[in-house]
């Protein structure tokens, strides 16, 4: 009966679930959109229990639209959009504040004092992150200092914290499971990736009380089973990744030196570094790849916040083009961005900028500049903020990256991934199916729960689409990344003296 898996993703911007079979041929596949919350400027929230109804309607309707029974599933995983975090009443299972997203800024100033008090390196060495508002501890603070009565509930053990996983667990479970991974804990600042296990000083550095936190588990592994308020009763859940770290996986980025970016709403480029972690030199993340059977994968990290968003800029704000689509067309219709640089800094700049006060810029407009100068030079900034991430990880690791696997929605555009392969000067290749994040959590569930029976098994209906060659006119190549670099600075030397 058990004949498929069902991974579940729970983006920034949308819940998806995508049924496999055996081969990892895709089966059957719902997506739904959910409201996007902006408060103030630099606030983004998510509703939990709009993501929890999209995400359960959205699994249930996977299911139902091929006719299948949630009995056909042999084991469910879960990827979701990495940092962004919930605080709910034990009790009740009621948030007691709006999901704060991993794009929100709100803590900036506070992790600028962290930063002033000399905590850079201690957090480093412990986390493998950089003191950011992008990732979850300060977001927490946050919500415990300013939303009343919250403190008190939290130090009382009222109250449970989570990443987007956790959540989902807790309702497909009905508060059974408060669990994570080790893929998203790390992503904290609450967790130690040496040790691989929360870490008191962090947390009371964050003020953090430990009653709130989730058991943090492997990647693979059946955790427990659904509960019948989801679709159907007695699912395993077998499989937790953050969705960068899936994709990895999924692209069976398995050996030490293979890298993966993923162009979604951001753009992730993640290096499979082996069993130890590499304290980045270059300011790149360490973080935890996965752990599998005991044995945990280390990974370099580049996170890049704003990538394919830059499209939905041009599309949404901007109202240049009607689709995404759109944009290779318009980019298409000149020769080249004409000397027209965008850096979409909207959230900041992350990797290897960490520049928190740094803000959408487009340089070298002229009187001949068009909406599609502009639109090329969006999609351009793609490409070069994935190659700052490429140099600097080559740096770190000594290794002279020859290939780079890509996917993600924006994978699609194929000027993007041409240009991508020319300014790294490296093949760029994209595998047949781009949803790596989904087929990652379907593989980790898979693989807990025997449907695979190991990640040799799974390389050999891993399958490549297009291999994108690097251009060998390398002259005009050359001068865009100059033109990059010089925009890069000057944006730094605005905001820092903002
Ligand atoms: N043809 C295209 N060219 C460039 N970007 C695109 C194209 N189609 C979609 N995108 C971008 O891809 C992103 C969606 O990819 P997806 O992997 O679903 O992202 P996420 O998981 O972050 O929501 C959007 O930001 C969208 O603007
Ligand atoms: O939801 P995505 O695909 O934009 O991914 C978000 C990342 O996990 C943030 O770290």
């Amino acid at each position: 009966m058990s004949e498929y898996i069902l991974a579940l993703d729970q983006g920034t911007t949308s819940s998806r679930a995508v049924i496999f079979d055996k081969k990892g041929t895709i089966i059957s596949v719902a997506q739904k959109e959910f409201t996007q919350i902006f408060p103030k400027p630099g606030w983004v929230e998510h509703d939990p229990n709009e993501i929890w109804a999209t995400q359960a309607g959205i699994a249930a309707e996977a299911v139902s639209k091929k006719g299948l029974k949630g009995e056909q599933m042999a084991a469910i995983g879960i990827t979701n959009q990495r940092e962004t975090v919930v605080i709910w009443d034990k009790s009740t299972g009621e948030p007691v504040y709006n999901a704060i997203v991993w794009q929100d800024k709100r803590t900036a100033d506070y992790c600028d004092q962290l930063k002033n008090k000399g905590h850079s390196k201690m957090i480093r060495e412990k986390t493998g992150l950089v003191i950011d508002a992008y990732f979850s501890g300060t977001k927490v603070k946050w919500i415990l200092d300013n939303v009343e009565g919250i403190r008190e509930r939290a130090e009382a053990g009222d109250l449970a914290l989570g990443t987007i996983d956790t959540w989902l667990i807790w309702k497909m479970t009905e508060g059974k499971l408060h669990i994570t991974d080790v893929t998203n804990a790390c992503r904290s600042l609450l967790f130690n990736i040496n040790t691989m296990d929360w870490d008191d000083e962090l947390l009371e550095l964050l003020t953090v009380p430990k009653s709130m936190l989730p058991k943090v588990k492997q990647s693979s592994e059946v955790y427990g089973y659904t509960s019948p308020n989801f679709f159907a009763s007695k699912i395993p859940i077998a499989g937790i990744a953050g969705d960068q770290q899936a994709a990895l996986f999924g692209q069976m980025c398995t050996k030490q030196g293979m890298v993966k970016n993923t162009y979604g709403t951001g753009c992730f480029m993640l290096m499979n570094i082996g069993e130890k972690p590499i304290v980045s030199k270059n300011n790149l993340l360490t973080t935890v790849a996965w752990k599998i059977n005991g044995k945990t994968h280390y990974a370099l990290e580049g996170s890049i916040f704003i990538a394919g968003a830059v499209v939905q800029w041009l599309r949404d704000s901007l109202k240049i083009i009607k689709t995404s689509s759109e944009v290779e067309k318009l980019a298409g219709s000149v020769e080249s961005s004409d000397g027209v640089y965008f850096v979409p800094a909207f959230a900041g700049l992350g990797a290897p900028h960490w520049n928190q006060r740094a803000q959408g810029t487009i340089f070298g407009l002229t009187r001949g500049s068009t909406d599609a100068h502009i639109a090329r030079a969006a999609l351009e900034s793609i490409a070069y903020q994935t190659m700052d991430i490429l140099k600097a990880m080559e740096a770190d690791s000594g290794i002279s990256i020859k290939e780079l696997r890509v996917d993600g929605g924006a994978t699609v555009n194929n000027m993007l991934m041409q240009f991508q392969s020319d300014v790294l000067n490296t093949v760029t290749v994209r595998p047949k199916i781009v949803e790596t994040t989904v087929m990652g959590a379907a593989y980790l569930a898979g693989l807990a729960v025997g449907y695979w029976e190991s990640p040799e098994e799974i390389q050999d209906i891993w399958q490549t689409d297009v291999h994108f060659n690097p251009s060998t006119n390398r002259e005009p190549i050359e001068e865009g990344i100059k033109g990059w670099y010089r925009a890069i600075d000057a944006l730094e030397h605005w905001s820092k003296n903002k």
